[in-house]
Protein backbone atom coordinates (compact mmCIF):
# COMPACT_ATOMS: atom_id res chain seq x y z
CA UNK A 1 0.00 0.00 0.00
CA UNK A 2 1.54 3.49 -0.65
CA UNK A 3 1.45 5.56 1.93
CA UNK A 4 0.87 9.57 1.33
CA UNK A 5 3.71 11.33 1.79
CA UNK A 6 1.86 14.07 4.33
CA UNK A 7 0.56 11.83 6.46
CA UNK A 8 1.27 13.46 10.15
CA UNK A 9 2.96 16.22 8.16
CA UNK A 10 3.79 18.60 10.86
CA UNK A 11 5.39 16.04 13.09
CA UNK A 12 7.40 15.30 10.73
CA UNK A 13 8.26 18.90 9.83
CA UNK A 14 9.08 20.09 13.02
CA UNK A 15 11.88 17.31 13.03
CA UNK A 16 13.61 18.74 9.80
CA UNK A 17 16.14 21.13 9.85
CA UNK A 18 15.84 24.26 7.58
CA UNK A 19 18.21 23.06 5.39
CA UNK A 20 16.80 19.97 4.43
CA UNK A 21 14.07 21.53 3.14
CA UNK A 22 15.91 23.52 1.02
CA UNK A 23 17.41 20.08 -0.07
CA UNK A 24 13.79 19.02 -1.16
CA UNK A 25 12.60 22.05 -2.97
CA UNK A 26 15.51 21.78 -5.36
CA UNK A 27 15.04 17.84 -5.69
CA UNK A 28 11.57 18.67 -6.58
CA UNK A 29 12.06 20.65 -9.59
CA UNK A 30 13.48 17.43 -11.49
CA UNK A 31 9.90 14.84 -11.24
CA UNK A 32 8.80 13.42 -14.11
CA UNK A 33 6.02 10.67 -15.55
CA UNK A 34 9.21 8.24 -15.53
CA UNK A 35 6.79 5.24 -15.31
CA UNK A 36 5.02 5.77 -18.10
CA UNK A 37 5.22 8.62 -21.18
CA UNK A 38 2.07 10.43 -20.31
CA UNK A 39 2.70 13.77 -22.02
CA UNK A 40 2.05 16.16 -18.82
CA UNK A 41 3.88 15.99 -15.24
CA UNK A 42 0.76 15.10 -12.58
CA UNK A 43 1.81 15.17 -8.96
CA UNK A 44 -0.44 15.49 -5.78
CA UNK A 45 0.08 16.09 -2.51
CA UNK A 46 -1.49 13.45 -0.64
CA UNK A 47 -2.66 13.56 3.07
CA UNK A 48 -3.91 9.74 3.64
CA UNK A 49 -7.78 10.41 4.34
CA UNK A 50 -9.23 8.48 1.82
CA UNK A 51 -9.55 4.41 1.36
CA UNK A 52 -6.38 3.42 -1.02
CA UNK A 53 -8.85 0.74 -2.66
CA UNK A 54 -11.44 3.82 -4.06
CA UNK A 55 -8.44 6.53 -3.61
CA UNK A 56 -7.73 7.77 -7.69
CA UNK A 57 -4.85 9.84 -6.70
CA UNK A 58 -3.69 6.34 -5.06
CA UNK A 59 -4.23 4.32 -8.21
CA UNK A 60 -2.75 7.02 -10.46
CA UNK A 61 -0.10 6.73 -8.61
CA UNK A 62 0.36 3.31 -8.85
CA UNK A 63 0.21 3.04 -11.96
CA UNK A 64 2.99 5.84 -12.48
CA UNK A 65 0.82 8.61 -14.03
CA UNK A 66 0.85 10.83 -11.02
CA UNK A 67 3.63 11.38 -8.14
CA UNK A 68 3.67 12.24 -4.70
CA UNK A 69 4.88 15.73 -3.53
CA UNK A 70 5.80 16.35 0.26
CA UNK A 71 4.39 19.98 1.77
CA UNK A 72 6.90 22.57 0.80
CA UNK A 73 8.04 20.75 -1.88
CA UNK A 74 7.89 23.77 -4.94
CA UNK A 75 5.85 22.91 -8.15
CA UNK A 76 5.63 25.15 -10.47
CA UNK A 77 2.51 24.04 -12.74
CA UNK A 78 -1.12 24.30 -11.75
CA UNK A 79 -2.08 23.41 -8.47
CA UNK A 80 -6.34 22.76 -8.65
CA UNK A 81 -7.88 23.14 -5.32
CA UNK A 82 -10.37 24.08 -3.36
CA UNK A 83 -8.34 26.95 -2.25
CA UNK A 84 -7.82 28.58 -5.98
CA UNK A 85 -9.03 31.68 -6.15
CA UNK A 86 -9.66 32.21 -9.98
CA UNK A 87 -11.11 28.90 -12.26
CA UNK A 88 -8.57 27.58 -14.35
CA UNK A 89 -9.34 28.99 -18.42
CA UNK A 90 -7.31 27.65 -21.58
CA UNK A 91 -4.86 30.48 -21.34
CA UNK A 92 -3.10 28.29 -18.10
CA UNK A 93 -1.92 25.58 -21.13
CA UNK A 94 1.49 26.58 -22.30
CA UNK A 95 1.98 26.39 -18.04
CA UNK A 96 0.32 23.04 -17.83
CA UNK A 97 2.51 22.05 -21.12
CA UNK A 98 5.80 22.88 -19.48
CA UNK A 99 5.28 22.22 -15.41
CA UNK A 100 2.00 20.06 -15.51
CA UNK A 101 -0.84 20.00 -13.05
CA UNK A 102 -0.98 18.81 -9.13
CA UNK A 103 -4.19 18.42 -6.96
CA UNK A 104 -4.43 17.98 -3.11
CA UNK A 105 -5.70 14.32 -2.25
CA UNK A 106 -7.80 14.53 0.52
CA UNK A 107 -10.96 14.39 1.77
CA UNK A 108 -13.68 16.86 1.34
CA UNK A 109 -14.93 16.68 4.33
CA UNK A 110 -11.24 17.43 6.10
CA UNK A 111 -9.77 20.35 3.93
CA UNK A 112 -9.41 22.19 7.07
CA UNK A 113 -6.68 20.04 8.23
CA UNK A 114 -4.55 20.88 4.75
CA UNK A 115 -1.92 23.52 5.18
CA UNK A 116 -3.23 24.62 1.59
CA UNK A 117 -0.81 28.48 1.51
CA UNK A 118 2.19 25.80 3.00
CA UNK A 119 1.73 23.06 0.15
CA UNK A 120 4.45 24.29 -2.45
CA UNK A 121 2.87 25.87 -5.54
CA UNK A 122 2.85 29.18 -6.96
CA UNK A 123 0.07 31.33 -5.68
CA UNK A 124 -0.83 32.56 -9.12
CA UNK A 125 -1.16 29.45 -10.22
CA UNK A 126 -3.74 28.51 -7.64
CA UNK A 127 -6.96 27.40 -9.68
CA UNK A 128 -10.70 26.25 -9.28
CA UNK A 129 -12.14 24.20 -11.21
CA UNK A 130 -15.65 25.62 -12.36
CA UNK A 131 -18.69 24.35 -12.70
CA UNK A 132 -18.69 20.48 -13.84
CA UNK A 133 -20.48 16.94 -12.78
CA UNK A 134 -18.56 14.04 -10.90
CA UNK A 135 -19.10 10.68 -12.78
CA UNK A 136 -16.98 8.91 -9.68
CA UNK A 137 -18.66 6.08 -8.16
CA UNK A 138 -18.16 8.11 -4.66
CA UNK A 139 -19.92 11.55 -5.46
CA UNK A 140 -22.09 10.75 -9.04
CA UNK A 141 -24.21 13.45 -10.14
CA UNK A 142 -22.51 16.10 -7.57
CA UNK A 143 -21.39 19.20 -8.52
CA UNK A 144 -17.81 20.68 -8.30
CA UNK A 145 -16.74 17.51 -6.24
CA UNK A 146 -14.80 15.90 -8.23
CA UNK A 147 -11.91 13.55 -7.43
CA UNK A 148 -8.10 13.79 -8.41
CA UNK A 149 -8.20 12.08 -12.10
CA UNK A 150 -11.57 13.99 -13.02
CA UNK A 151 -9.74 17.44 -11.29
CA UNK A 152 -7.15 16.39 -13.49
CA UNK A 153 -9.11 14.84 -16.93
CA UNK A 154 -10.83 18.60 -16.63
CA UNK A 155 -8.29 20.39 -16.18
CA UNK A 156 -6.59 19.00 -19.58
CA UNK A 157 -9.77 18.97 -21.41
CA UNK A 158 -10.02 22.63 -20.49
CA UNK A 159 -7.11 23.81 -21.59
CA UNK A 160 -7.14 21.73 -24.98
CA UNK A 161 -5.61 18.34 -24.18
CA UNK A 162 -9.05 16.25 -24.30
CA UNK A 163 -6.78 13.35 -25.39
CA UNK A 164 -4.79 13.26 -22.82
CA UNK A 165 -8.28 13.47 -20.25
CA UNK A 166 -9.47 10.24 -22.00
CA UNK A 167 -6.09 8.46 -21.50
CA UNK A 168 -6.08 9.55 -17.68
CA UNK A 169 -9.38 8.27 -17.39
CA UNK A 170 -8.61 4.78 -18.93
CA UNK A 171 -7.95 2.61 -15.98
CA UNK A 172 -11.29 3.60 -14.00
CA UNK A 173 -14.40 1.91 -15.62
CA UNK A 174 -16.67 4.86 -14.82
CA UNK A 175 -14.36 7.65 -16.06
CA UNK A 176 -15.34 7.76 -20.15
CA UNK A 177 -18.73 8.80 -18.44
CA UNK A 178 -17.05 12.06 -16.57
CA UNK A 179 -16.07 13.28 -20.39
CA UNK A 180 -19.55 12.82 -21.61
CA UNK A 181 -21.45 13.99 -18.45
CA UNK A 182 -19.69 17.09 -19.23
CA UNK A 183 -18.79 16.86 -23.11
CA UNK A 184 -20.80 19.98 -23.99
CA UNK A 185 -19.68 22.20 -20.69
CA UNK A 186 -16.16 21.35 -21.20
CA UNK A 187 -15.91 22.31 -25.37
CA UNK A 188 -17.55 25.66 -23.89
CA UNK A 189 -15.34 26.64 -21.16
CA UNK A 190 -12.25 25.41 -23.71
CA UNK A 191 -13.34 27.85 -26.30
CA UNK A 192 -13.15 30.71 -23.65
CA UNK A 193 -9.86 33.02 -23.81
CA UNK A 194 -9.37 33.14 -20.00
CA UNK A 195 -10.47 32.87 -15.98
CA UNK A 196 -13.06 35.75 -16.31
CA UNK A 197 -14.98 34.39 -19.38
CA UNK A 198 -14.84 30.66 -18.29
CA UNK A 199 -16.70 32.25 -15.00
CA UNK A 200 -18.89 34.28 -17.06
CA UNK A 201 -19.80 30.97 -19.04
CA UNK A 202 -20.25 28.88 -15.70
CA UNK A 203 -22.57 31.39 -14.66
CA UNK A 204 -24.65 31.72 -17.71
CA UNK A 205 -24.68 27.27 -17.74
CA UNK A 206 -26.19 27.39 -13.98
CA UNK A 207 -28.59 30.53 -15.15
CA UNK A 208 -29.84 28.69 -17.84
CA UNK A 209 -30.40 24.83 -15.85
CA UNK A 210 -32.32 27.20 -12.78
CA UNK A 211 -34.57 28.18 -15.51
CA UNK A 212 -35.01 24.77 -16.00
CA UNK A 213 -35.52 23.44 -13.21
CA UNK A 214 -37.85 25.95 -12.04
CA UNK A 215 -39.92 24.89 -14.93
CA UNK A 216 -39.44 20.98 -14.11
CA UNK A 217 -40.37 22.06 -10.64
CA UNK A 218 -43.35 23.82 -12.09
CA UNK A 219 -44.65 21.00 -14.41
CA UNK A 220 -44.29 18.62 -11.46
CA UNK A 221 -46.90 21.20 -9.16
CA UNK A 222 -49.17 20.96 -12.27
CA UNK A 223 -48.82 17.41 -12.42
CA UNK A 224 -49.86 17.25 -8.37
CA UNK A 225 -52.49 19.30 -8.82
CA UNK A 226 -54.31 16.73 -11.58
CA UNK A 227 -53.24 14.24 -9.10
CA UNK A 228 -55.30 15.46 -6.35
CA UNK A 229 -58.03 15.55 -8.81
CA UNK A 230 -57.95 11.77 -8.80
CA UNK A 231 -57.88 11.26 -5.56
CA UNK A 232 -61.34 12.24 -5.29
CA UNK A 233 -62.25 10.08 -7.49
CA UNK A 234 -60.46 7.56 -5.84
CA UNK A 235 -62.25 8.53 -2.82
CA UNK A 236 -65.51 7.48 -4.69
CA UNK A 237 -63.96 4.23 -5.72
CA UNK A 238 -63.09 3.65 -2.48
CA UNK A 239 -67.00 3.82 -1.99
CA UNK A 240 -67.82 0.80 -4.08
CA UNK A 241 -64.88 -1.43 -3.08
CA UNK A 242 -62.68 -0.77 -6.35
CA UNK A 243 -59.59 -2.33 -6.14
CA UNK A 244 -57.74 0.64 -8.39
CA UNK A 245 -55.66 2.90 -6.66
CA UNK A 246 -53.70 6.54 -7.23
CA UNK A 247 -51.74 6.19 -4.22
CA UNK A 248 -48.60 4.72 -5.44
CA UNK A 249 -48.92 7.59 -8.57
CA UNK A 250 -49.21 10.25 -5.63
CA UNK A 251 -46.34 9.27 -4.04
CA UNK A 252 -44.26 9.07 -6.92
CA UNK A 253 -44.96 12.49 -8.16
CA UNK A 254 -44.15 14.22 -4.56
CA UNK A 255 -41.72 12.68 -3.76
CA UNK A 256 -39.16 13.11 -6.11
CA UNK A 257 -35.70 12.98 -5.51
CA UNK A 258 -34.19 15.04 -8.29
CA UNK A 259 -30.34 15.31 -9.23
CA UNK A 260 -29.39 16.64 -12.17
CA UNK A 261 -26.30 15.84 -14.87
CA UNK A 262 -24.38 18.96 -16.11
CA UNK A 263 -27.32 19.64 -18.90
CA UNK A 264 -29.86 19.91 -16.09
CA UNK A 265 -30.85 16.66 -17.15
CA UNK A 266 -32.75 14.59 -14.42
CA UNK A 267 -30.10 11.82 -13.03
CA UNK A 268 -31.70 10.09 -10.42
CA UNK A 269 -34.66 9.86 -9.08
CA UNK A 270 -35.03 8.07 -5.67
CA UNK A 271 -37.66 7.95 -2.95
CA UNK A 272 -36.65 11.50 -0.87
CA UNK A 273 -35.76 14.91 -2.09
CA UNK A 274 -31.91 15.51 -1.72
CA UNK A 275 -30.27 18.51 0.08
CA UNK A 276 -26.73 18.81 1.35
CA UNK A 277 -24.77 20.37 3.99
CA UNK A 278 -21.90 22.88 3.36
CA UNK A 279 -19.56 20.17 2.58
CA UNK A 280 -21.79 18.15 -0.18
CA UNK A 281 -22.48 15.53 1.65
CA UNK A 282 -26.38 14.75 1.31
CA UNK A 283 -28.42 15.21 3.91
CA UNK A 284 -32.08 13.81 3.46
CA UNK A 285 -35.43 15.80 3.58
CA UNK A 286 -38.86 15.14 3.23
CA UNK A 287 -40.75 17.25 0.06
CA UNK A 288 -39.83 18.07 -3.43
CA UNK A 289 -37.39 20.71 -3.03
CA UNK A 290 -35.74 22.58 -5.75
CA UNK A 291 -31.99 21.69 -5.81
CA UNK A 292 -29.81 24.28 -3.58
CA UNK A 293 -27.39 26.77 -5.20
CA UNK A 294 -23.68 26.79 -4.76
CA UNK A 295 -21.03 28.99 -4.35
CA UNK A 296 -17.71 28.31 -6.74
CA UNK A 297 -16.78 26.37 -4.45
CA UNK A 298 -19.66 24.32 -4.16
CA UNK A 299 -20.57 25.41 -1.08
CA UNK A 300 -24.65 26.00 -0.63
CA UNK A 301 -25.60 29.42 -0.60
CA UNK A 302 -29.11 28.93 -1.11
CA UNK A 303 -31.25 26.20 -0.09
CA UNK A 304 -34.37 26.29 -2.08
C1 LIG B 1 -10.80 16.54 -2.05
S1 LIG B 1 -9.93 15.43 -3.08
C2 LIG B 1 -10.90 13.96 -3.01
C3 LIG B 1 -10.12 12.86 -3.66
C4 LIG B 1 -10.80 11.54 -3.67
N1 LIG B 1 -10.62 10.90 -2.44
C5 LIG B 1 -10.24 10.64 -4.79
O1 LIG B 1 -10.37 9.42 -4.70
O2 LIG B 1 -9.72 11.12 -5.77
C6 LIG B 1 -10.20 15.98 -4.72
C7 LIG B 1 -9.16 16.97 -5.21
O3 LIG B 1 -9.41 17.23 -6.60
C8 LIG B 1 -9.28 18.62 -6.85
N2 LIG B 1 -10.63 19.17 -7.11
C9 LIG B 1 -11.77 18.47 -7.30
N3 LIG B 1 -12.80 19.29 -7.60
C10 LIG B 1 -12.31 20.55 -7.58
C11 LIG B 1 -12.87 21.84 -7.83
N4 LIG B 1 -14.15 22.00 -8.14
N5 LIG B 1 -12.05 22.91 -7.75
C12 LIG B 1 -10.75 22.76 -7.43
N6 LIG B 1 -10.15 21.57 -7.18
C13 LIG B 1 -10.92 20.48 -7.27
C14 LIG B 1 -8.65 19.22 -5.60
O4 LIG B 1 -7.25 19.09 -5.69
C15 LIG B 1 -9.20 18.33 -4.53
O5 LIG B 1 -8.45 18.40 -3.34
Amino acid sequence: MAKGKNKGHEERSNRKSNNSRRNESKHSLSIKSTKTNFPVKLAMWDFDHCDPKRCSGKKLERTGLAQSLRVGQRFNGMVVSPNGKRVVSPADRETIEQYGIAVVECSWARLDEVPFNKLGGKPSNEVLLPYLVAANPVNYGRPWRLNCVEAFAACLAIVGFKEYASKVLEGFSWGHAFLELNDELLDIYGNCTDSISVEKAQDEWLEKIELENKERKEKMNSADAWLIGNTNRKNLNDFDNSSESTEDNISTVSSADERYDALGNLISNDSHSLKYDSLGNVIESEGDALPPKYDKLGNIIEDN
